[in-house]
């Protein structure tokens, strides 16, 4: 099976927009190792042992709360209306209805409400969230959606290819959020914000900035991040 197409040979992973293109380009090798992940092929066939999906759902549920967070902090930086309404959307998709879903994933393999809740923070989860938390310091509008948007596209672009396959039933309730259509659609609005953000702080010739450079980092390091995150969910 091969996952994670990049785009830069106008091949078929999702398009995103031309700067989450381009910065998926500038570190492509990390981007390969995060999108081809052993972790999502083994869900996508069922050979993931249970006991890393669980492992996985109980770190992510930490993460998720903080990503959620960090959203809402993205909707003091936004600086109109649409930028404000993508982030307050995300937000409440990540607490009502990803996080709702981690709680009954858990209760259904066994794990308790309150046990999810006394989760123990393994440190590449800590890790992942201090780089939230340091850019979210500083950064403006921009800089998060550089952090933020490996994870959420990243996952999307996995959601993307694990529609086109089929798929094992037995993770297939928490493959369904990423392939669903809806969930297509508000990716690919979330790539347009990102690019009329990007113009409109940086001009047409964004990537031509120092600035940019910046950013390029900022997404590379989420990247990286992620693959960590992966690791320990099989490694867990
Ligand atoms: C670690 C991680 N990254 C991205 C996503 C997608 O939202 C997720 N659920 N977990």
């Amino acid at each position: 099976m091969i996952l994670g197409r990049g785009s830069k040979n106008g091949n078929d992973a999702p398009y995103y927009g031309r700067h989450f293109d381009q910065w998926r380009i500038t570190c492509a090798t990390q981007w390969h190792a995060f999108i081809q992940h052993k972790f999502f092929l083994s869900l996508a066939d069922g050979s993931l042992p249970p006991k890393n999906f669980v492992y996985f759902l109980r770190q992510d549920y930490i993460f998720l709360l903080q990503f959620a967070r960090a959203w809402g902090q993205i909707t003091s930086k936004g600086s109109d209306i649409s930028e404000i309404r993508m982030a307050t959307a995300m937000m409440h998709q990540l607490i009502n209805s990803k996080l709702q879903m981690h709680i009954e994933l858990c209760n259904d393999e066994g794990i308790d409400t309150q046990k999810l809740f006394e989760t123990t923070e393994n440190p590449a989860t800590t890790a992942y969230l201090k780089h939230f938390e340091n850019v979210g310091a500083s950064g403006d509008f921009i800089d998060l959606m550089a952090v933020l948007s490996p994870s959420f596209l990243g996952y999307a672009e996995i959601g993307s290819f694990l529609a086109s396959l089929k798929t094992a039933p037995k993770y297939q309730r928490w493959i369904t959020t990423y392939t669903d259509k809806n969930h297509q659609v508000s990716c690919h609005h979330i790539g347009r914000v990102i690019d009329d953000a990007i113009v409109q702080r940086l001009g047409a010739d964004a990537m031509t900035t120092e600035r940019w450079q910046t950013l390029c980092d900022r997404f590379r390091i989420t990247t990286k991040l992620e693959v960590n995150f992966l690791d320990m969910s099989l490694s867990g």
